[in-house]
């Protein structure tokens, strides 16, 4: 046995082999010892090798399921062996084969897949390590995309695609990759004509040339190495057969938002991981499982081109016209029809797999039967906005009628438990089942027959699991018992028997079960056979129903919280109005609006006030704002006009990434980086804060800087918050520059925040009086003040001095980091004596000094 178990193990030695023994999976060696430690359950041993004992941990199999949802969440991949010989027909182990490898981008199966979003499978192809192809497939949708990107983009597509598993054709790339279930895979997967030979099977030699795969050479070949392992996975033909949908995109379709500020602006989880307050909690009204991840898609996959963002606000306005003045039935109704509708996308992705189980059907069937009641819905919210859907939810009368004859009505769990399939669908199984259910009749028949026959009026004719069918009699009257009777087991007070009769009896009617189960399973296969040519159509219903529940969602959000729709302009600017952070605005008792404008030549914002007082908020809020309006959706605003974006860039907060062995202030430097390398005039960039990570004049320097190159160079639009008072001055010297400043005031000694953006730099931090609030001991703050007095005295004293070098306008624009290198001028300068200098040693002074201006 164990030589069978290593050598399948041998094919599989990047998963983990599932055993089955009789009732158990088994897991053995390292497996075992994973397992034991993933699942908390445990750890045994079997027999020895190599004089050591064998450690095994088991799990049962009726609860596998509960068990591979936790493996594959935790990014890992199961092989699952199963017994396929019949119980001593070979001598030596069972014959046992691997019948499915579960990967988590791979999955279709309800019970592993979370509800409100998808795993995807992404594969990715270079040959240089700078430019991308990248194949995302998420088989549980039945859909592909394919784009093309530089080796920046990457990590923003990684993030956007929610990829549960990564296959690359680059070694370094996998061992450097942070993703768990990042796998490298051989050259030849990633073959072009390998992948042409692939797409033609999904496709059923469809039209390629539709597809413009010419615009994704590099993705094709990704392509075929996620097609070549999606097979490998489910052993299966087919796999494909549900695959229709696939889209060559281009990275100018969508506004990029990479894995930073999908975080940092928390769409879908928090800061600390959880999955409300987001914006996407805030937003997820949604009635089923397809309109959630519809909405999630919308959300991270934000549009850049007019026409199609109008076309959603369009519809979402419609709804919102249906509404009036008070919540319409027909919005909500929808919704509320939505909930309880089957997950049509997914079950329609098993039926063309053949791997429907049969409450799968049944709920598509009751799905089906509520479709008119929805189109009746759609209908109500007047004129031909919605005419499309309605089309896509017209239902193949005869697909419904099929489900509704087919299926019984409370079907179990599994085919092989039998009763699936309704009476009256199939005349031969409906005989089969005669003979078992017609064995009651018959049994009390022959229980008469007997009585009257031996004159024991006791006998009993029964049936149990281990000897079927006999007759019983008391042991006081077995001497009655006529002679072609045969004994099968004496029990204490009676004796059983059985007959020629009995037993040829008992033949029919067991043969009749299996016969009948086998029927059945046969019966439910052509039926999936069958469903399966409806795949287009529930599809593309399914497409519908998950966009008309996002779109009635936003209708509502809008609807309740007062949101407007923006107008969304050609070229870059974002002038809101009384705009509102989304989700803050329900959670604080009374959220107070501010205007945000940004345009070409007056593009950044300094942003500065006390801690507490906002500024983050105020970041945040426009960003979100931003980005709603590029999925579609109405926004948190008295009205809004926005730029269409090229991407949105976040550098907020501190963060440390100890995982990757980057500090607090090298994850900071990274970010910047990044931005300051790929922000264009159509980016909205959001930098808190930046520089906070180390000393005070290192950290300044670096600021002042990057604001400077970002206004100049960069020239993207920027919200820039800072606690560095000193590079406000840009705003004087910047024309493309100006400050803000979040309002707070004293009130009877106490700080009042008044979270309203004013005009100009703040006068004051109060980072003293914040600190007080916060509960710090009151010495330690009088202390600090005393420290601040002092410092600040240094810092006048230091200016005074400047002073008598500098012009006052010079003065005005010095910031503490030249300052710093005035410093070290005056230095210089203190060591020098002018009577000792030969021209030639003053003209080097200079040049020193000149070096030295920083
Ligand atoms: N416009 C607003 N209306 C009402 N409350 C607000 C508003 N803006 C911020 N707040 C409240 O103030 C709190 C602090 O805001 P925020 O974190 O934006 O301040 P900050 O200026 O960025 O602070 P720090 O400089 O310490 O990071 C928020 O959690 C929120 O409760």
């Amino acid at each position: 046995m164990m030589q069978q178990y290593l050598t399948l193990k041998a094919e599989y030695p990047d998963k983990l082999l599932f055993y089955r023994m009789g009732d158990f999976y088994e897991l053995f060696f390292d497996d075992a010892q994973l397992a034991a430690q993933l699942l908390r359950i445990t750890l045994t041993h079997r027999g020895q090798s190599a004089g050591q004992p064998i450690p095994m941990a088991g799990i049962p199999f009726h609860a596998a399921d509960q068990y591979l949802a936790k493996l594959v969440a935790l990014g890992h991949s199961v092989a699952i062996c199963e017994q396929v010989g019949i119980p001593g027909a070979t001598k030596g182990p069972m014959e046992r084969k691997v019948a499915r490898v579960v990967t988590p981008g791979t999955l279709t199966e309800s019970t592993l897949l979370p509800d409100q979003e998808n795993k995807t499978l992404l594969s990715l192809y270079s040959e240089d390590g700078k430019y991308w192809g990248v194949a995302c497939l998420a088989l549980s949708a039945g859909s592909i995309r394919l784009l093309e990107c530089d080796s920046g983009a990457l990590a923003a597509h990684l993030s956007r695609f929610n990829a549960a598993e990564v296959l690359v054709n680059n070694r370094n790339w996998a061992q450097q990759s942070q993703i768990t279930g990042t796998i490298e895979r051989p050259a030849w997967h990633f073959d072009a004509g390998f992948a042409q030979t692939h797409l033609q099977a999904v496709l059923q030699a469809a039209n390629l040339e539709s597809l413009e795969l010419q615009d994704a050479k590099l993705a094709v070949p990704a392509m075929g190495a996620a097609l070549q392992y999606a097979k490998e996975t489910h052993l299966s033909t087919d796999t494909f057969k549900h695959v229709s949908d696939i889209q060559v995109e281009h990275e100018s379709d969508f506004l990029v938002l990479d894995e930073a500020a999908r975080r940092n602006l928390e769409l879908t989880e928090t800061l600390r991981g959880e999955a409300a307050p987001t914006l996407f909690s805030r937003l997820n009204r949604t009635g089923s499982g397809m309109g959630a991840r519809r909405l999630r898609q919308w959300l991270l996959e934000p549009l850049r081109n007019i026409a199609h963002i109008e076309a959603r606000q369009g519809k979402i306005a419609h709804l919102l016209g249906t509404l009036g003045s008070a919540p319409d039935p027909a919005c909500f109704g929808l919704v509320k029809t939505l909930r309880a509708m089957a997950d049509i996308e997914r079950i329609s992705s098993r039926v063309a797999m053949q791997t429907a189980k049969p409450r799968d059907l049944l709920a598509l069937r009751e799905s089906l039967q509520a479709l008119p009641q929805v189109a009746e819905l759609i209908r109500s919210f007047g004129d031909g906005e919605f005419d499309l859907a309605l089309q896509a939810l017209q239902s193949p009368p005869e697909l419904l009628a099929e489900l509704v004859q087919a299926l019984a009505d409370n079907p179990p769990v599994l085919i092989r438990d039998g009763g699936v399939i309704a009476d009256g669908y199939h005349a031969e199984l409906d005989e089969l089942r005669n003979i078992q259910t017609g064995s009651g009749q018959f049994l009390i028949e022959l229980e008469k027959q007997e009585r009257q026959a031996t004159g024991i009026a006791n006998l009993k004719v029964e049936f149990n699991r281990v000897h079927g069918f006999y007759i019983e009699v008391s042991s006081a009257q077995a001497d009655k018992v006529p002679a072609h009777y045969i004994r099968r087991q004496t029990m204490k007070n009676a004796e059983r028997y059985i007959t020629e009769e009995l037993k040829a009896f008992e033949e029919k009617a067991l043969s009749a079960k299996d016969k009948a189960l086998n029927l059945e399973k046969v019966i439910y296969e052509h039926l999936m056979v069958w469903l399966g040519q409806f795949t287009p159509f529930l599809q593309r219903c399914a497409k519908e129903l998950s966009e008309l529940d996002a779109l009635a969602a936003l209708a509502m959000v809008a609807f309740e919280a007062n949101w407007v729709r923006p107008h969304m302009v050609p070229h870059a600017l974002l002038n809101i109005q009384q705009g509102r952070h989304p989700v803050l605005e329900v959670q604080v008792e009374q959220f107070t609006p501010n205007d945000c404008g940004l345009y070409p030549g007056k593009h950044m914002a300094l942003i500065t006030g006390p801690n507490m007082g906002g500024k983050s908020t105020y970041m945040r809020q426009t960003a979100l704002i931003a980005l709603l309006a590029h999925m579609g959706s109405f926004v948190p605003a008295a009205s809004a006009q926005i730029g269409l974006l090229d991407r949105i860039f976040t550098r907020i907060g501190a963060s440390d990434d100890l995982a990757g062995g980057r500090s607090t202030f090298m994850v900071e430097m990274t970010e910047a980086a990044t931005i300051v390398r790929q922000a264009t005039p159509q980016s909205l960039v959001i930098m808190d804060e930046i520089g906070r990570g180390t000393s005070t004049f290192d950290g300044l320097s670096l600021a002042w800087e990057i604001a400077k190159r970002l206004a100049n160079t960069n020239k993207c639009l920027t919200l820039f918050a800072t606690h560095y008072f000193e590079i406000t001055a840009l705003g004087n010297e910047l024309d493309s520059v100006f400050n803000v400043h979040l309002s707070a005031t004293e009130h009877q000694g106490k700080l009042v925040f008044l979270h309203r953006i004013e005009a100009g730099p703040a006068s004051q931090s109060y980072g003293l009086q914040v600190a007080k609030l916060a509960g710090l001991p009151a010495l330690v703050v009088k202390n600090a003040q005393k420290r601040l007095d002092q410092l600040e005295a240094e810092k006048r004293a230091m200016t005074a001095q400047v002073d008598l070098f500098d012009t006052p306008e010079q003065a005005e624009a010095e910031t503490p980091a030249s300052a710093h290198s005035i410093n070290l001028i005056l230095e210089k300068l203190n060591e020098t004596d002018p009577d000792e200098l030969s021209p030639r040693d003053a003209l080097q002074l200079v040049f020193q000094l000149k070096g030295l201006q920083g």
